[in-house]
């Protein structure tokens, strides 16, 4: 295994218990982070996670598989800790200490991601923070849908639990999922000044929204609707987070068994004032937005509901989790979490003038290849961060790459990968993730590691030299012999371990030799930025084939192109055209 690489598939040992402050948090109507997950009847090995800075901490590190103490790097710091690394003993559920599958669940009107404990199927109570019986809870044990599967574990995370696992390896514990009434396709501008103005906000005298309550639901309000509307008044959207309705309980705010007013802790999207739609990909729509309060541009990336089974899509809040609880230069800032009077969520992003792939079809000029050095760097920092923090991307191409009009990289679009490999999805062809895909996992590896994303990191950087993808295969077979024909068929020697790969079992080209340099000399006559030796030896690292070999982000970050003149450009000149 390369040095710096980190074995994926971890067991933690032992977890120092974090103190549990979500309820106060609710309850003070923070709108730091907008959004908390965690649960009041915590197991070893739950998810664990609350908002507020705190120390990266298991107490006693964690283990490797193979046995190697693997420790998290040292003084690093995260908003909160919300990836819990936990190997069930057994696949396909996800074990706790009283052998309930515990399930993910997510409020209505702000993401708060709770679990709760599942016994033959169903919801069982115990946990103050549960949805109405009647809030159309439906528990799918056994779906067979591969996002669901992996949407089960998004409270336990894992990456060896995941969609990169092979399907049998996914697990099929029970799914909760939650039908909050209306689902409202993706609104344009125009809807969103409808809403919010005419919409209205009721005032509850002397409340100040918080959950004055006391706990004092009891079981009986489970009866009622659990309204999912709440109306807020432009005039009175000066006044964040300190507005409240008539009454908690008529206006839906406070669940009769959570004690929590969750409309505290998000502010309404009717605070922000819609410039325009950036883009929209599988799972939201992005826009360019201002914060009224503050002036401040943001984006706005907007939930998409999961229409055919009326819920908030996990892999949305897998996203906005490790988005809140990572700060990087090179990983997009989610500030906080936002909702709208018809369940919609919204993640409030920094805004970033560019991403990578609209960029380089835009641009006339190519990168030159001081600039493409220093977008390699900031890119494998990126990666770097992730992996220390054993995170996988698993979809890193250039359209999740975001760029500033100063030259600043930021990764985005996390959780999403999950879906990669899933039946196509209408909006967004496969193909085009395909393309930067590892060639392991196109042979159906069932076990991998960092390096699936490096091997993308890699198509990236020849795209950045070539200003066009590497490899542009329209189906798996396409994209494996695409592959094979440019870098040559790798066999037993190369690649120990390949012939005992599942995947396809097709006769693939027979390519004796590596055609990479080819597509890139080391001249050129154009004009074009040419990849030095230095350079092309550190994509020839990036794109090796087998993954024990292929370099960590650590080592290409140590590589001896980055020192080769022309140095990484650390001044970028505003970047243009800018996005239309
Ligand atoms: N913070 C941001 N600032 C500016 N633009 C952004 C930002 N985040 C996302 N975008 C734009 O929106 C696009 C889609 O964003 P994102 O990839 O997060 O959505 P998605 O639904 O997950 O897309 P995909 O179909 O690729 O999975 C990006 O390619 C980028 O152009």
């Amino acid at each position: 295994m390369a040095a710096g690489r980190k074995g994926v598939v971890l067991r933690r040992e032992s977890y120092r218990e974090s103190s549990i402050k979500e309820l106060d948090h609710c309850r003070n109507g923070s709108v730091q982070n907008g959004f908390h997950v965690g649960k009041e009847e915590r197991e070893e090995g739950e998810l664990c996670v609350e908002p507020g800075v705190r120390d990266y901490e298991p107490a006693s590190g964690f283990k490797a598989v193979d046995g190697d103490e693997v420790l998290p790097p040292p003084g690093k710091r995260r908003k909160f800790s919300p990836i819990v690394w936990d190997l069930p003993e057994k696949e396909g559920v996800i074990p706790s200490k009283k052998g309930v599958t515990q399930v993910t669940t997510v409020s209505h009107s702000c993401p708060t991601l709770l679990t709760s404990p599942v016994q033959d199927g169903r919801l069982h109570g115990g946990v103050s923070r549960m949805p109405p019986q009647n809030s159309s809870c439906v528990l799918q044990p056994g779906h067979d849908d591969q996002e669901a599967d992996e949407e089960n574990n998004a409270q336990g995370w894992n990456i060896k639990m995941s969609r990169w696992a092979s399907d049998g390896q996914s697990p099929v514990g029970a799914v909760a999922e939650f039908n909050f009434g209306k689902v409202k396709p993706s609104p344009e501008i125009g809807e969103f000044q409808r809403e919010c103005s005419e919409s209205t906000i009721t005032r509850s005298s002397g409340s100040n929204g918080r959950d004055n309550s006391g706990g004092r639901f009891d079981g009986s309000d489970s009866e009622k609707e659990f309204p999912t509307d709440f109306m807020v008044d432009d005039e009175e959207q000066s006044d964040v987070g300190d507005y409240a309705c008539d009454s908690d309980e008529d206006a839906g705010l406070m669940h009769p068994q959570r004690n929590i007013n969750m409309l505290q802790s998000c502010r309404s999207v009717c605070e922000f004032e819609m410039i325009k739609k950036i883009n929209e990909g599988t799972y939201g729509v992005v826009y360019k937005a201002r914060d009224k309060k503050t002036g401040e541009i943001v984006a706005l990336k907007k939930v998409k509901m999961n229409i055919e089974r009326d819920g908030f899509p996990l892999s949305s809040l897998r996203e906005i989790n490790i988005l809140l609880s990572f700060d990087h230069p090179a990983i997009v800032d989610v500030k906080e979490v936002v909702v709208d009077s018809y369940d919609g969520t919204f993640m409030v992003m920094e805004y970033m003038e560019h991403d990578l792939k609209g960029l380089m079809e835009a641009k006339k000029q190519p990168f030159s290849m001081g600039e493409i050095k220093s977008l390699m760097l900031q890119l494998l920092e990126g990666v770097k961060y992730l992996h220390d923090n054993w995170v996988l991307h698993r979809d890193l191409k250039t359209s999740n790459i975001l760029l500033s009009d100063k030259g600043k990289l930021k990764i985005c679009d996390f959780g999403l990968s999950r879906q990669f490999g899933s039946p196509l999805k209408p909006y967004t062809p496969i193909v085009v993730t395909l393309w930067y895909r590892a060639p392991e996992l196109l042979l159906g590896a069932k076990e991998y590691s960092t390096a699936i994303d490096m091997w993308s990191v890699g198509c990236i950087m020849a795209e950045f030299v070539a200003r066009e993808p590497l490899f542009t295969g329209r189906t798996e077979l396409e994209q494996i012999d695409k592959i094979f024909r440019t870098l040559g068929t790798p066999d037993e020697k190369i690649w120990p371990g390949l012939s005992k790969l599942p995947g396809p079992k097709a006769k693939f080209v027979k390519q004796p030799y590596n055609m990479l340099r080819k597509k890139f000399p080391a001249t050129s006559f154009t004009g074009s930025p040419v990849l030095s030796e230095l350079g092309f030896d550190l994509l020839k690292k990036l794109l090796t084939y087998n993954p024990e070999e292929r370099i960590s982000a650590e080592e290409a970050l140590l590589h001896d192109w980055f020192h080769e003149v022309p140095l990484p450009k650390s001044d970028f000149k505003p970047i243009f055209p800018l996005r239309g």
